[in-house]
């Protein structure tokens, strides 16, 4: 896979310093300094309402911070979404985003649309031009089917494949635009624990690849097998982070997941007072995400899109046009 932008020699892959999110009195983010190196695949996790997903916004333009700086290669990252999809930084959402009525093949050139140069008069006329660039996409989006175990759906209507198919169809579409960073928000939620593992070794492929992994997940075996270091969020507040064993071993980790206050170290009021919901102890233990995460995403109809953050973020390009 080839990575976009230059890097600078040393540069994280990401870092993002003091990212602040702000919603009138509701502190959803606070002061969250997290890095990705090249080649890592880092952990996000946290109890439901944690602010993780709100952080993943920040990182993406659909949020601007109300403070704090995000930066991708050594380089500090637009506010524009599909700007930021543009310098190497991709994501999956949780509750599925797909183009529901057009093909799996589809789907992912629409993903590919940030890499191809021809202007809107080339497509018009389809020239030369535009067609060999048009056979490029296609080799490639197919390249990423094949990568995805998805070649065989090609012609399939994304509506019709099974819920498994359809995330990994997101992911497929997030690759073709050749990121040196993934950002996936609950991969696995709503699958079953062999399309979770298939999941878990499509994510190892892709970094093995070259292209850095940021996940949010529910699934502690999932995260625990997979990552390199993961960090926890606790309202709104990193509370710790490490590798896999390092964190398992941290009494307020268990102390969150299981709903015990964490007290000062993450005490912001605002958010206790915002009505957070921690996960129950069954999803840590059990390592499956909720039924209500099952619940919301396990469709890709247009209901499914009609989302908080469908109605209230600018949408990237992936979201215009037909309903997902
Ligand atoms: N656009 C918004 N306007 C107001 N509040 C918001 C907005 N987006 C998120 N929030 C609030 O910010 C907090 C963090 O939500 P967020 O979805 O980021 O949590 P999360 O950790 O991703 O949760 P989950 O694991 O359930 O997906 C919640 O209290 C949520 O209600």
């Amino acid at each position: 896979m080839t990575t976009p932008t230059m890097p600078t020699a040393g540069a994280a892959v990401l870092e993002a310093r003091g990212v602040t999110m702000r919603f009138g009195g509701l502190t959803a983010v606070r002061d969250v300094d997290l890095t990705v190196g090249p080649g890592e695949i880092v952990g996000l996790i946290g109890p439901n309402g944690a602010g993780k997903t709100t952080f993943f916004n920040c990182l993406t333009g659909l949020y601007v911070p109300t403070e704090g700086s995000v930066s991708y290669q050594g380089t500090r990252l637009s506010r524009k979404p599909h700007l930021v999809t543009q310098a190497g930084v991709a994501r999956t959402f949780q509750n599925i985003r797909l183009f529901a009525n057009m093909t799996v093949l589809e789907n992912v050139l629409v993903g590919r649309h940030t890499r191809t140069k021809e202007g809107l008069w080339s497509a018009l006329l389809r020239g030369p031009g535009f067609k060999k660039a048009e056979r490029a996409s296609e080799q490639r989006a197919m390249e990423l089917l094949e990568f995805t175990g998805l070649a065989h759906k090609r012609d399939h209507l994304a509506r019709n494949l099974p819920y498994g198919e359809q995330r990994k169809l997101e992911i497929a579409r997030a690759l073709a635009s050749d990121p040196g960073l993934l950002l996936l928000d609950e991969p696995t939620a709503g699958m079953n624990p062999q399309e979770t593992r298939a999941t878990q070794d499509l994510v190892l492929a892709i970094r093995d690849q070259g292209t850095a992994v940021l996940v949010i997940e529910h699934d502690m075996r999932f995260i625990f097998n997979l990552c390199d270091r993961v960090a926890v969020l606790v309202q709104g507040q990193k509370l710790t982070e490490g590798t896999a064993e390092v964190v398992q071993a941290d009494e307020r980790v268990v102390a969150a997941y299981l709903g015990t206050p964490v007290g000062d170290e993450a005490g912001n009021g605002d958010r206790a007072a915002a009505g957070d919901r921690p996960a129950d102890a069954e999803t840590v233990e059990a390592g499956t995400a909720d039924s209500e995460t099952t619940g919301t995403a396990a469709t890709a109809d247009a209901e499914t899109t009609g989302t908080r953050e469908a109605t209230e973020e600018t949408p990237d390009t992936a979201q215009t046009g037909d309903t997902p």
